[in-house]
């Protein structure tokens, strides 16, 4: 039995307005009960323009929900027009930053070299990042879906001390099952789920593999969680779409009682 707490993080992509994020947590934190946060991180990762109000309620109303963005600039400051730097978002208390999600590496050509830096960046920040990975159809199509992807946390991991690594928490996102309704199977998601943290072994040794939290994403919703969360290499889903509705991403949290 795995020693690791599960995350369930739902990520709002570029949906919600700060009124309408202010809502939707005040929403779910009236769903969940005590119980649901215990041995079960929950955590939100809405766009920056929400960060403010939400870190407001969480912290002001002491809600057990964490909260996140979804990308950190590799800067810490200087003329960077739009982009948002690490000291910006530990000011606001964000415990996460979801670096290299594939909607970013395919809209804006983010490639491992950028995602190490972002890597980097979370960490001089004192911010866990979320690292996606995950290969495309063509890829799983040829059968190179572990390569492939072993390949992305190779190079977003290059560099980075073990004392680091391991508070990483890692996304399997397989492409062609993020927003299709098309999820991977629980044993596409442990074998890759799987070949992740044996590299991870292979890099930091096995204790620091053991401490990594590895997520599945793509099409999660509370009909398949449990399925996907018994495997042994699966430690949580980064949850899209499903997210955006409060019954549902609760059902995900629950994901022991599906
Ligand atoms: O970050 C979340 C993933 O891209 C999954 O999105 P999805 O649950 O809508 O398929």
């Amino acid at each position: 039995m795995s020693s690791r707490t599960p995350i369930m993080a739902g990520n709002w992509k570029m949906n919600l307005n700060h009124l309408e994020a202010i809502s939707h947590v005040q929403k779910l934190a009236f769903t969940l009960d005590e119980k649901d946060y215990e041995g079960t991180e929950v955590v939100v990762l809405p766009p920056f323009t929400d960060l403010r109000s939400v870190q407001s309620l969480v912290n002001g109303d002491k809600l057990k929900i964490g909260f996140g963005a979804q990308d950190i600039s590799v800067h810490d400051s200087g003329a960077y027009t739009g982009e948002v730097s690490g000291p910006m978002l530990a000011k606001l208390n964000c415990s996460y930053a979801v670096v290299g999600h594939s909607e970013r590496r395919q809209y804006h050509g983010e490639d491992e070299a950028v995602c190490n830096a972002k890597v980097k960046a979370a960490f001089r920040n004192d911010i866990v990042p979320i690292l996606c990975v995950g290969e495309g159809l063509d890829v799983r199509k040829a059968g190179n879906q572990v390569p492939h992807t072993l390949a992305q946390v190779d190079g977003a991991l290059e560099g980075v001390p073990a004392e680091q690594a391991e508070r990483l928490v890692i996304a399997y996102e397989p492409v062609w099952a993020i927003g299709t309704g098309e999820v991977a199977t629980p044993e596409d998601a442990q074998e890759v789920c799987g070949a992740i943290r044996g590299r991870l072994a292979e890099l930091y040794g096995q204790d620091v593999a053991d401490k990594v939290r590895i997520q599945y994403g793509g099409s999660v919703k509370g009909d398949n969680v449990n399925a996907i969360m018994s495997q042994p290499d699966v430690d949580g889903a980064l949850v899209g779409g499903a997210s955006l509705n409060t019954e549902e991403f609760a059902r995900i949290v629950r994901f022991r009682d599906q």
